[in-house]
This record gives structure tokens, C-alpha cells and sequence, in this order.
């Protein structure tokens, strides 16, 4: 267990104190909003030689609902960059930014800078289907496509001309499935329907499905919420290995997850980054106090 669970899981069994409603917990939300648009983000939200920099983003739903406000973050090469806040705080807006999920959303709208490699992710040449092969997705809920396992990690890799032939294809499909550690569970049903899997093993295979494309980033919203605690489990072992070859940006709303599996921990509140800094940092010592609320259970 890291010194950061442990404080997790103390903090989990410790009084509630944040239950009860005194002047203590109350929060003014109009003044921490004019602190925040007065505050730079704490700690260390940028790294040296960054895989993404990401410089005063802002987000609009509908030009008159400000989802994120002024973000700078970098995320390094090869860490896990877990993304926590109370709900509606603006994670998965900023998560979406960095592969242009947020194109999908036709009233919403992103301005500032999102630079990946060197490459500016929103500019007009930039081919957003072959951007989110480079920066790929696993969402909330496992999505397999109606078609067999072997199809669904097949799918990019045809879509994107990867393989030359049959045998290509069949590597890359089962190297994908290996790295994703479900290929011993399904070698021998590859044609059967993806659909059929359970859900920790479907979310497995979406995972396949993304690295079957060679990602450089994934992106994962919540990859674990609709998961039992031993598929959970499988999945934060199988995170910490991708993190060898990958980028890894994760939105959770498990405090002991990210304390788990991640590097650095982004903490953002109202669609304000309020902290970023190493994951055990923010978990045992905290620099601000709207964090501290937070992982010490005070709102949220
Ligand atoms: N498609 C949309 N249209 C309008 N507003 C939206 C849309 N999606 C999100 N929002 C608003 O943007 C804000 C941030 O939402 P977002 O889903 O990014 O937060 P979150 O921190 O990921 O929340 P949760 O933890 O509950 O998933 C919220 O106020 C939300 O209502």
C-alpha cells in the first residue's frame, strides 16, 4: 500500500467532521470563484519536455456556459495524470480537449492552446480521426462494437491501413489483446461476439482496441466506475503497465485509484485547475485548502 492509500484509507475511517453542516464547510461559492480567477494553479503543473502542453484553455457549452477556465498543464511523457474534482468541476470538458472529443459536442467550443509533440492539436490541418488514433479513448462504459473480438481490435488498424496483410493484422490483433491482458482469457473465441464478454474483460478489449491503433496518449473517463473490484483491479495493474509505452490521462472519482495508479494528480474545482502536483504530494500534503477539502472528504 503507498503512504498516499494509507492517508486515503485513514482519512476513509477517520470522524466525519465534513458531515456536519458548520461554518466550517459551508462554501461560499461566489467567493472561492473570485479567489480562483485571482489564483495560478499550485504545485507542478508543468514538466520538463512535455508529451502535451496545454496553455490557458478555455471551454464554452452554448457561448454562455464557461465550463473551464484558463488551463495550463503539461502532461510528461510516460505518467499517469489522474484528473480528480467534485462532479461537474469540468474533468471529462478537459479530458475531451485533448483529442478533440469535444468536436462531437456542436455547442461546444475550445479556445487557447493544446500543443502535442510540438503540434498545435485544433489546427485546421489537423485531421481530427487521425488525432484521436494518436491520442486514443476508453470511456466510462465499455463500448465493443457489435462485432467479433477479433473485429473490434481489428477495427483501427483496417480503418488506418496498418496491416499489409491477413498475418499483419492477426499480429497486431493479438499483441493488442496481450498488452491489454485478455488474450490468454479469449484466444480460443476470438470470433465470438465482443458483446459477450463480461464487463471488466469488454473494457479490456476496448482498451485492445485502442492500443491496437498505437496510441502515443490514452485518454480514460472514469474506465473503472462500472467495474466490480476485481476487474478494477486488473485494470489499474494493466494502467500501470501501459505506462511503459504510453501517455496515460485518467478522470476518476476514486481518490484511493488515483493515489494508486497515477504520477502526478490534477485537482480541478468550478472548471479551475486549483493543483497539480506528484500524486503523493497531493494526497499527504496538499497545498491548497480547496484540495485539502476535497481528499480529506470535507465536499465533494
Ligand atoms: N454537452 C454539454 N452541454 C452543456 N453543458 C455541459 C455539457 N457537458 C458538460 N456540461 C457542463 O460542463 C460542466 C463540466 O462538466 P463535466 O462533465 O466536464 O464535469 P465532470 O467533472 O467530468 O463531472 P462528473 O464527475 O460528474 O462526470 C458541468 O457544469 C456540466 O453541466
Amino acid at each position: 500500500m503507498t503512504e498516499a492509500t494509507a492517508i486515503l484509507n485513514h482519512s476513509a475511517t477517520a470522524p466525519v467532521a465534513h458531515k456536519a453542516v458548520d461554518n466550517t464547510t459551508i462554501v461560499d461559492i461566489e467567493k472561492v470563484v473570485e479567489e480562483l480567477k485571482h489564483t495560478k494553479t499550485v504545485g507542478k503543473p508543468l514538466v520538463n519536455d512535455p508529451k502535451f502542453a496545454c496553455r490557458n484553455v478555455d471551454v464554452f457549452y452554448n457561448d454562455t456556459k464557461q465550463a473551464i477556465f484558463g488551463v495550463d498543464i503539461d502532461i510528461g511523457k510516460n505518467e499517469v495524470v489522474s484528473m480528480i474534482g467534485p462532479s461537474g468541476c469540468g474533468k471529462s470538458t478537459f479530458l475531451r480537449c485533448l483529442n478533440r472529443m469535444n468536436d462531437t459536442i456542436p455547442s461546444c467550443r475550445v479556445t487557447g492552446s493544446l500543443v502535442l509533440d510540438g503540434e498545435d492539436v485544433y489546427a485546421k490541418e489537423q485531421d481530427p480521426v487521425l488525432l484521436r488514433a494518436r491520442v486514443g479513448m476508453v470511456f466510462q462504459k465499455p463500448n465493443p462494437f457489435p462485432k467479433s473480438i477479433y473485429d473490434n481490435v481489428a477495427y483501427g488498424p483496417r480503418l488506418h491501413g496498418l496491416a499489409a496483410n491477413r498475418a499483419e493484422l492477426d499480429d497486431i490483433v493479438e499483441s493488442s489483446l496481450q498488452k491489454a491482458g485478455l488474450f490468454k482469457e479469449v484466444k480460443d473465441r476470438l470470433q465470438s461476439p465482443g458483446t459477450g464478454l463480461s464487463g471488466g474483460q469488454q473494457q479490456r478489449l476496448c482498451i485492445a482496441r485502442t492500443i491496437a491503433v498505437s496510441p502515443e496518449v490514452i485518454l480514460m473517463d472514469e474506465p473503472t466506475s462500472a467495474l466490480d473490484p476485481i476487474a478494477t483491479a486488473t485494470i489499474e495493474e494493466l494502467i500501470d503497465e501501459l505506462r511503459q509505452s504510453f501517455t496515460i490521462c485518467i478522470v476518476t472519482h476514486s481518490m484511493q485509484q488515483a493515489a494508486r495508479i497515477s504520477q502526478r494528480t490534477a485537482y480541478f474545482h468550478l472548471g479551475y485547475l486549483v493543483e497539480v502536483n506528484d500524486t503523493k504530494t497531493v494526497f499527504t500534503n496538499p497545498q491548497h485548502q480547496l484540495t485539502e477539502n476535497y481528499i480529506t472528504g470535507r465536499f465533494g
